[in-house]
């Protein structure tokens, strides 16, 4: 199946994203982030081994893999929270690790993984913390940030909640405003660490079909870690699968998504098929593997 960047989709994806591998960005500008044998490891853990990574701007990007390959991790490093052990990211084509905390901010919104404590805030309090990267010296709110609040708000459907108190929201709830809250840093790349975590299926897919919508309407280039392989295969334009801290299968969805992967990087067996209207693929995951059979197999998908 072809990648999907042609017309409309019923996703609502309006094919402005760039190809795989960034061939429509301007020639000659850096990609959006480039990973160059990026290494990283906690103490006594190698998580990461050479990471080579492009992601040209405009691209909507998922990352796969099993629980602990080090997809919360890329993310991190990519985002200059993290310092790589080897190796660089390159953001626009400066050092992640290297940018200013702020500047690093005006470059990237992360949506962590794991929400931490719910302030004693109102959701519209929590959603302004999203500005920190362009407040001034004492952290005033500056022109404009209301309505890049509001706007966020109203992107995630939320603006109706803007007088509760977070604490008193559900955790599906929640997880909403913490998008709202990295989509009021207007950052040109959003990185999603599992956005629709505790969310029912209605509003997994309001949340992916919005990513969708803003990455087209303000040519966001979007990572986005997703455990949910059939979701991967319709929104992304590109999925790129983590195995032991390799990338072993990067390209559109209707390449990468294989029975082979789903039993090699995802451990599962079962069938793959295609999207009666969209075509896109469809897994149909059968059972979980024997642990032997996947160490038995140690070659990369390509
Ligand atoms: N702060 C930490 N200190 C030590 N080890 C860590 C730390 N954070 C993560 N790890 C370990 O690093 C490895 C990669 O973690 P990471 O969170 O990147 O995985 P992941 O692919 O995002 O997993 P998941 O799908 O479960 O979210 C795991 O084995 C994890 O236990």
């Amino acid at each position: 199946m072809a990648a999907r960047t042609g017309d409309t989709t019923t996703d609502g994806r309006s094919g402005t994203a760039a190809p795989p591998d960034g061939s429509a960005r301007t020639a000659g500008a850096p990609a959006a982030v480039r990973a160059e044998r990026l290494g990283f490891g906690y103490p006594g853990r190698e998580v990461l081994r050479g990471i080579d990574l492009s992601i040209g701007a405009g691209e909507l990007v998922a990352l796969i893999g099993l629980n602990g390959c080090g997809k919360s991790t890329f993310l991190k490093l990519a985002a200059g929270l993290l310092a790589p052990s080897g190796g660089r990211v390159l953001l626009d084509g400066d050092d992640a690790a290297r940018l200013p905390r702020r500047a690093a901010a005006r470059r990237v919104a992360l949506l962590h993984q794991s929400a931490p404590a719910v302030p004693a805030l109102t959701v519209r309090q929590l959603v302004r913390q999203g500005r920190y990267a362009t407040r001034g010296p004492l952290g005033m709110l500056r022109d404009g940030d209301d309505e890049v609040v509001a706007r966020a708000l109203a992107d995630v459907g939320v603006t109706g909640w803007a007088d509760r108190p977070v604490d008193a929201l559900s955790g599906g709830e929640r997880q909403r405003v913490r998008l709202a809250m990295a989509l009021a840093q207007d950052a040109p790349l959003l990185f999603l660490d599992e956005p629709t975590t505790y969310l029912d299926l209605r509003h997994q897919l309001e949340v992916l079909q919005t990513v969708v919508r803003l990455r087209a309407e303000r040519r966001l280039t979007v990572v986005m870690v997703l455990h949910d392989l059939n979701h991967a295969a319709r929104f992304a334009d590109r999925i790129v699968a983590l195995r032991e801290g390799r990338i072993a299968a990067d390209g559109p969805p209707g390449e990468v998504v294989t029975e082979r992967l789903l039993a090699e990087v995802l451990g599962v067996r079962g069938r793959v098929g295609a999207d009666a209207e969209g075509g896109w693929p469809v897994c149909y995951p059968d059972h979980p593997l024997d642990p032997l059979q996947l160490l038995r197999n140690e070659n990369h998908i390509h």
